[in-house]
């Protein structure tokens, strides 16, 4: 059965259009085929490439069917799906093989930390409740690194700590040999009650890793040197999948030009400044802004006086003590938040700035944008990441934001 290829280049010999030059004065012109035979098809990448190309879904086994085609080219890269973890987007869960054979545990990717963690078989029974856990002596090759502890506070005062294996971790089809594994001996209530996730994958820069006496290395600074580029790019979305793809950019994920603005690593975080911000679509003014870009935080959390420039545009707007931040009437027609960085705008609508009623049924919302005033630093979480294809660049220390 004729291919394609060899099909058009026998119909363009057959209809004598391969190869003629126009001749003086002659208005044609034809160009001759190049047939490529030292092309190898490969069914999951074409249709991995169509769907994207039409923006359908993408499973997780094409991407993995993908990556690992293209990792034995030596062109590393790894894709993994991401999803909303409940209707208010609070955090985004992502599918991580552990082990051999594999555990897949459902883990919560965070560029705003440095640790890998997991809830295991050595999390107490009444914490583990209703968690998938890791079970280091299932894994034909796990070692425990004997003597390793950890212990992490986070913003929100939630924590965990336990001691430390290595073993074989997979994301999205790409394959870490030796990860440090944190496994949990003790959990905050946070992490307890939220069966949704077994741990997290620290996406920060490795000077934020908390095992002791010899801080570990995260999942993507260990694979950084075998990918393709040393970059990963994350593409949350509103209540739909989005992904995480390591050693490549793809580009039609966005709708804008990516803008990139130099990222500070010092203090564990994907750390940078932005240029101005606006209100409803205004003009940009200079104020700049400097925070993290932080997967691991739902909301924007910016100063107080950019919080009220925004909320004063918002009618029924006003301060809720019982629930810590700034509530409005859900039938609010929200103004859109614009950020200046890399050159770029980066528009947050203002549906995506309505974070969801304050309890089922509720008539009073919860706004996406909140006061950074006691955190002490300002975080463009997921509310502002939705908005963007955000580029975390190691190799070049850079972030890159495009609008989607
Ligand atoms: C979050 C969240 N919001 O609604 C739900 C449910 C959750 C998850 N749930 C309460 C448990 C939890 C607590 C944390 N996480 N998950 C993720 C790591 N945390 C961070 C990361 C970081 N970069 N900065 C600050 N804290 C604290």
């Amino acid at each position: 059965m004729q291919t394609f290829g060899a099909f058009l280049v026998s119909f363009l010999a057959a209809s004598g259009m391969a190869a003629a030059l126009p001749t003086e004065g002659q208005k044609t012109a034809s160009i001759e085929v190049a047939y490529n035979k030292n092309y190898v098809a490969h069914g999951p990448t074409a249709l991995f490439k169509a769907k994207r190309k039409y923006g359908a879904p993408i499973s997780d086994n094409l991407r993995a069917a993908v990556a690992a085609k293209h990792s034995l080219t030596k062109r590393q890269t790894g894709s993994a799906n991401t999803n909303p973890s409940d209707s208010a987007d609070d955090e985004y869960i992502t599918s991580v093989s552990i082990g051999t054979p594999a555990q897949v545990l459902p883990l919560d990717f965070d560029t705003g930390s440095s640790d890998l963690w997991v809830f295991s078989s050595e999390t107490p029974k009444s914490s583990a409740s209703g968690h998938v856990t890791y079970s280091p002596s299932k894994s034909s090759t796990a070692k425990k690194l004997s003597g390793s502890t950890w212990s992490i506070k986070y913003g929100d005062k939630s924590s965990s700590s336990g001691d430390v294996y290595t073993d074989v971790v997979t994301i999205g089809g790409f394959s870490v040999k030796t990860q440090a594994v944190e496994s949990a001996t003790k959990v905050s209530t946070q992490f307890v009650q939220d069966t949704l996730i077994s741990g997290l994958v620290g996406l920060g820069f490795d000077i934020g890793n908390q095992v002791s006496p010899r801080p570990q290395k995260t999942w993507f600074s260990n694979a950084a040197s075998s990918l393709a580029e040393p970059l990963f790019t994350a593409d949350l979305r509103h209540q739909e999948t989005g992904s995480y793809n390591f050693g490549f950019i793809d580009t039609s994920l966005a709708k804008g030009t990516i803008g990139y603005t130099p990222a500070d690593g010092s203090e564990g975080y994907w750390g940078f400044t932005a240029t101005g911000y606006s209100v409803g679509g205004a003009k940009l003014n200079r104020n700049s802004i400097t925070g993290i870009a932080d997967t691991g935080t739902t909301l924007l959390l910016l100063p107080d006086n950019i919080v009220d420039a925004y909320y004063n545009n918002v009618e029924s707007a006003e301060y809720d003590d019982s629930q810590e931040g700034v509530v409005f009437d859900c039938s609010e027609d929200l103004p859109s938040f614009s950020f200046g960085v890399g050159g770029q705008t980066i528009t947050i609508s203002g549906d995506l700035l309505n974070l969801t009623p304050i309890e089922e049924g509720s008539s009073t919302c919860f706004g996406g944008l909140q006061s950074s005033s006691d955190i002490g630093t300002n975080i463009f979480g997921d509310v502002a990441l939705k908005a963007a294809l955000v580029v975390f660049d190691l190799g070049n220390e850079r972030l890159g934001w495009a609008q989607k």
